[in-house]
This record gives structure tokens, sequence and C-alpha cells, in this order.
């Protein structure tokens, strides 16, 4: 059952919030199949919510509908509403690099450019801002400190950010995504990749990213989803199937698909 779930029901009045992004009967398709049916749901700023549900139900290709970036593939496409802040991101008129700055992404693998750490945060906001040297060099130290990587970088920032290990390679991506200043950090299975050690610093980092930013990650990871979110949302066969708190989820969820998936009768 799909259902539209208002932010009023699912969280105390409070600390409800605003809603950041509101997805009102999206559908998406791959050329003649259907990803995702009729989805609706209201994601509260500044906090994280949580994409949870066996592969392949469509958590990445929700995610990848909030920065339009199947606009890349001919045969991939959108029907509904996504509001930002109340306004259709999907409607024609979309600056699409624009709509970039403001919701940017970090992927599974981590994916520094072949080029220096300094170099990978400065390319990027140099294709939107034109800051003096020190102004950019104050950016670039910012958004390393945001991504708790400046103490372990700031000494070789030349060197390249592909000798860095897996880890802080993720971390660079991050810092890369704020140093653009976005509202939105959407994080596609951010920690897949990484050792234990790795994985916290990543999850810490969200925890302290989510005052200022409205997050949203896909995870395979149930405890991951748990530790890190205020509100999850499960899917199954490219259906929401329910989104409530996090906390409520994971302990006394509505639907029965839900209850078998995070107590891992399948997926
Ligand atoms: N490029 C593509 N072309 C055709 N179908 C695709 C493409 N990418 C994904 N799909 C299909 O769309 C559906 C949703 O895929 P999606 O990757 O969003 O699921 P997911 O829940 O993120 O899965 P996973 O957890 O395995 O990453 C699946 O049936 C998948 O096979």
């Amino acid at each position: 059952m799909t259902q539209m779930v208002s932010l009023d029901k699912i969280m105390p009045q409070t600390t409800a919030g605003k809603t950041k992004i509101e997805v009102k009967g999206l559908n998406f398709y791959y050329g003649e199949s259907k990803a995702l049916k009729n989805i609706s749901l209201a994601l509260p700023e500044r906090s994280v919510t949580a994409f949870i549900g066996p592969s392949g139900c469509g958590k990445s290709t929700l995610l990848r509908v909030f920065n339009r970036i199947y606009e890349l593939y001919p045969k991939q496409r959108a029907d509904g509403e996504v509001l930002l802040d109340g306004e259709n991101i999907l409607g024609r008129g979309q600056d699409l690099n624009l709509l970039r700055t403001r919701i940017g992404m970090v992927f599974q693998k981590p994916t520094p450019f072949p080029m220096s750490i300094h170099e990978n945060i400065a390319f990027g906001v140099r294709l939107y801002e034109k800051l003096s040297k020190s102004e950019m060099d104050g950016r670039v130290e910012q958004a390393l400190r945001r991504a708790a990587l400046w103490e372990e970088v700031k000494d070789k920032l030349d060197a390249s950010g592909l000798s860095l290990s897996g880890g802080q390679q993720q971390r660079l991506c991050i810092a890369r995504t704020v140093a653009v200043k976005p509202e939105v950090i959407l994080l596609d299975e951010p920690a897949s990749a990484l050792d234990p050690l790795s994985t916290a610093k990543i999850e810490e980092l969200i925890d302290e990213l989510k005052s200022d930013y409205t997050i949203v990650i896909v995870t395979h990871n149930m405890q991951q989803a748990a530790r890190v979110s205020s509100n999850t949302a499960f899917m199954y066969l490219g259906e929401l199937i329910e989104f409530d708190r996090t906390e409520k989820i994971f302990t006394a969820p509505a639907e029965k698909r839900t209850q078998d998936y995070i107590t891992g009768r399948f997926g």
C-alpha cells in the first residue's frame, strides 16, 4: 500500500520542522519498465531520512530523481512532482546545473578526481563562483573541516586525491559536495565499500552535518539506518510501503512487509 504520509502525523509537533522535499505521485521508468510506482512522501528539513528495502526495490532510483541525474540517460523518465521548497524540480524550465548545486550527491564508491586534494574541492566551486585565491583556500579548508578530513590532509593538499585511503576518499567526496554549499545531500550507500572504522567516521559525520543540511541516505545496512536517521522509508518492488519515524519503523512497524524485512525474513 502506497500512502501519502503527513509530517504532522509522523513527528511530534515540536520537532516537526519544515518540509524540504515533497514527493507527490512520482512514477519512474527505465524505458518500458516502471521502477517507481506512485511514490508520495515528505522529507523534513535538516534531518536524515533513510531509504531501506531489498535489492532492486527502487531506493537508488528514487534518490537519483532528486537531482535529476537520470537526465543523462535518454530512456529514463519521471512523472509526478518533486517539490524542493515548494517548487517542482521536475518542471521543464529547471536549470539542472543550479539544481545540482542545491542538491549534491555522494556515490557508493569514492570517486575523487585524478587531481590534488585541494583541486578536488576547488574544481567544483570554480564552476559556480569566482573566488580569490585566499577565499578559495578558505573554502577548501572549511569544506575539509566540515568533512572531518582537515587534520589528516592539511599538510598534503597538493597530493593526489587518489593517494588517500578509501574512507578518506569518501570524506573528500563529501567535502567536495559540501564546498558548493548545497541544501540537500544525497548519499547512495556511502559506506558500503568501507571498513568498520571508516564507516563509523562517515556516520559521525552525517550526524554532524544534519544540523545544516537535509540528508537522504540509501543503505542496505539496517543498523546504519537505525543509527543515523530520524525517519525511514521502507520500499518494496518500486512502492513505498511505509514511511515513519525511524524508531517506529524498527520497533513497531505498521506493515507486515516492513516487519518481515527488518526481522530478516526476506531481502
Ligand atoms: N539503468 C537501468 N536500466 C534498467 N533498469 C534499471 C536500471 N537501473 C535500475 N534498474 C531497475 O530498476 C529497479 C530499481 O533499481 P534500483 O537500483 O533503484 O534499486 P535499489 O533498491 O537501489 O537496489 P540495490 O539495493 O540493489 O542498489 C530494479 O528492478 C532494477 O533492475
